[in-house]
């Protein structure tokens, strides 16, 4: 038999229901390994960093961690945010530092309509919807640079700048991982979104360098929609949309949106990547660490186990992928469902329901 193949996973699952939702996740992809023969195996590192890390060592994360997690095969991330650490120190402390520093340029974030699970738009009910939120991740509105108090003007009069970086080759290379994600998919269509009518320089640059890239691709149809359009695009001709690609903020907003329409942000999968694969790629739910339901074992673990799924793409095991997709649409059609979309199914029946159908799946295939 072949030699058993071992992914070495970090899992940091931080905060709030980061918690939940990584242990849901871990435990899918150890039944996973489990059924594979031997063929693969996952050694879990995990590191307890986050927001109660912060309160013992005033930091997020150890001084050391990216050096630390430089040689894992990927990161399984959960969320981060809690009230004893100001929002933009822990995202900027955690979250930012790794995809800044990993250069996990590329966040792809699909929005999945699944069986069993009521969406808000009418459409859906007999309308095919699937589309894919292709964000920016390493620039833009999130490139952390500016300042406070610049005048030195004193209390009451405070002055605070927060620019957004695009470079051509920023925008060059999200726009090309883009269109090379639209020929593999049925739709070959990309939806470029900016807001370059107000925002003069960095979007006309995104909007000059996509008209450039389209040209390249003469298969693919191509639109470019301003965001404001596009947020009511999602909602009301959602069936046009195939693979959008946007701007860090612009694309973060409309991947809330999407999850929102497809039943609820505990569903939304994510995969933070470094195509080129020179740091390892993260993957996590789309959603923050929503401090309202934390600990309570109600929180939806399908957008963890969803983006666990991602991270069995990015090891090359698309079937064993395709096969974890299945068990989550199996549980949703069951009507095993947490409260955020209609149930009152608690977090680990609905993992217990999702492992079970992969066992099931498994054990026929
Ligand atoms: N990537 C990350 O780690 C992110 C972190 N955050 C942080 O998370 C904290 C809370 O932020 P919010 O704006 O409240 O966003 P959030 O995504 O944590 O919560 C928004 C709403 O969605 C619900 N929700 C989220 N995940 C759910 C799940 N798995 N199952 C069921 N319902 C779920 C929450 O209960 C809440 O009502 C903040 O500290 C924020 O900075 C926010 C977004 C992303
Ligand atoms: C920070 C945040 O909201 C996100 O990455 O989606
Ligand atoms: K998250
Ligand atoms: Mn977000």
């Amino acid at each position: 038999m072949a030699e058993t193949q071992t992914f070495k996973i970090a899992a940091i699952p931080a905060d709030g229901v980061g918690k939940e939702v990584v242990e849901a996740g871990r435990t899918v992809l150890d039944t996973l390994a489990g059924h594979s023969n031997g063929k693969f195996a996952f050694d879990w590192t995990e590191f307890d960093w986050g927001s109660e890390y912060y309160a013992k060592h005033g930091v997020m994360m150890d001084p050391q961690g990216l050096e630390k997690l430089k040689n894992f095969d990927a990161i399984y991330f959960g969320a981060v945010g809690w009230e004893n650490v100001p929002d933009h120190v822990s995202l900027w402390g955690l979250r930012l530092n790794i995809t800044q520093n990993f250069d996990q340029w590329a966040n792809i974030r699909p929005v999945k309509f699944l069986p069993g699970v009521a969406s808000p738009l009418r459409k859906a009910e007999d309308t095919e919807l699937d589309w894919v939120v292709v964000r920016e991740n390493s620039e833009g509105e999130y490139a952390g640079l500016g300042g406070r108090n610049l005048s030195g003007r004193g209390p009451g009069n405070e002055v605070a700048i927060q620019s957004s970086l695009f470079t051509e080759k920023g925008c060059e290379r999200i726009i090309r991982f883009a269109f090379e994600l639209a020929l593999t998919r049925q739709v070959k269509k990309v939806s470029s979104v900016t807001k370059s009518n107000a925002q003069q320089y960095g979007m006309v640059l995104w909007d000059e360098v996509f008209s450039k890239v389209a040209a390249e691709y003469p298969d693919v149809a191509t639109e470019s929609v301003l965001v404001d359009a596009m947020s009511a695009k999602f909602i009301l001709h959602p069936e046009e949309l195939s693979v959008v690609v946007a701007s860090n903020l612009n694309a973060d907003i409309l991947s809330d949106l999407g999850s929102a329409l497809a039943g609820s942000l505990g569903l939304a999968a994510s995969a933070n990547l470094n195509p080129e694969r020179r740091f390892p790629s993260m993957f996590e739910p789309v959603h923050g660490s929503a401090p309202d339901i934390a600990g309570q074992n109600i929180s939806n673990p399908i957008g963890a186990i969803a983006s666990a799924a991602l991270m069995l793409d990015h090891f090359g095991l698309h079937d064993e992928a395709r096969v974890v997709e299945a068990a989550i649409e199996a549980a949703t059609s069951k009507g095993v469902l947490t409260r955020d979309i209609g149930g009152n199914a608690a977090t680990r029946e609905v993992t217990e329901a999702i492992v079970a159908a992969l066992t099931a799946n498994l054990v026929v295939a």
